[in-house]
């Protein structure tokens, strides 16, 4: 068989997931997010956003290779980068996802995103995860409430 009339391989055929966002100081609801991300497809890659890209609430506290590297870590994620300092569609171009899985309360609006995609000729899906409400008296699911748990019980 030539390669031209070869199967794809499991990579070419492999549904490719991109998720994104900071994940300073992690907690369920980014696992939830992450695993529901997964589950859209075969392969996760998680674009990490950089520390002078979050602009729209108070910056992470860990640098952006802290976070990187402990979002690789987690299980449902095969790969994960930190994000372009410019250009955030730069990594999705390099990356051409099947889908893009938005977080269930991120900012950015889907139709946007899909026009941006078109024009610079990346065919692409582009979905919203799931919430995680929480499941106990206490839990936490927000990297801003603990810190603000943090501050109350520890700051001066
Ligand atoms: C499709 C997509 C690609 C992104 N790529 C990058 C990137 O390359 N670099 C970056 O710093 N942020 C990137 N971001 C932005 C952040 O991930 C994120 O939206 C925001 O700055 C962090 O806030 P959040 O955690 O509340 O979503 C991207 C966002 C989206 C939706
Ligand atoms: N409770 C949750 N349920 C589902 N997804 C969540 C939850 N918390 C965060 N995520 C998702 O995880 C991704 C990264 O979240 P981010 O790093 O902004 O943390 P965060 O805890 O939402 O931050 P903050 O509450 O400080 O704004 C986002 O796409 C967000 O939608």
């Amino acid at each position: 068989m030539t390669g031209e009339d070869a199967a794809p391989s499991d990579e070419q055929s492999a549904t490719h997931v991109v998720a994104q966002g900071t994940f300073d100081l992690l907690h369920p609801g980014h696992v939830h997010y992450l695993r529901d991300a997964a589950a859209f497809g075969d392969r996760l890659t998680v674009i990490v956003a950089r520390r002078e890209n979050v602009t729209h609430k108070e910056p992470p506290i860990l640098p952006n290779r802290q976070r990187r590297d402990v979002v690789a870590a987690l299980d449902p994620v095969d790969d994960a980068r930190v994000g372009h300092p410019e250009d955030i569609f730069a990594p999705i171009e390099e990356l051409d996802p099947d889908v893009i899985a938005l977080g269930h309360d991120q900012h950015h609006d889907e139709a946007a995103i899909e026009d941006e995609l078109a024009r610079r000729g990346v065919e692409c899906e582009v979905r919203r995860a799931s919430p995680r409400e929480p499941e106990y008296e206490g839990e936490l699911l927000s990297t801003g409430r603990i810190i603000d748990r943090i501050l109350d019980e520890r700051g001066d």
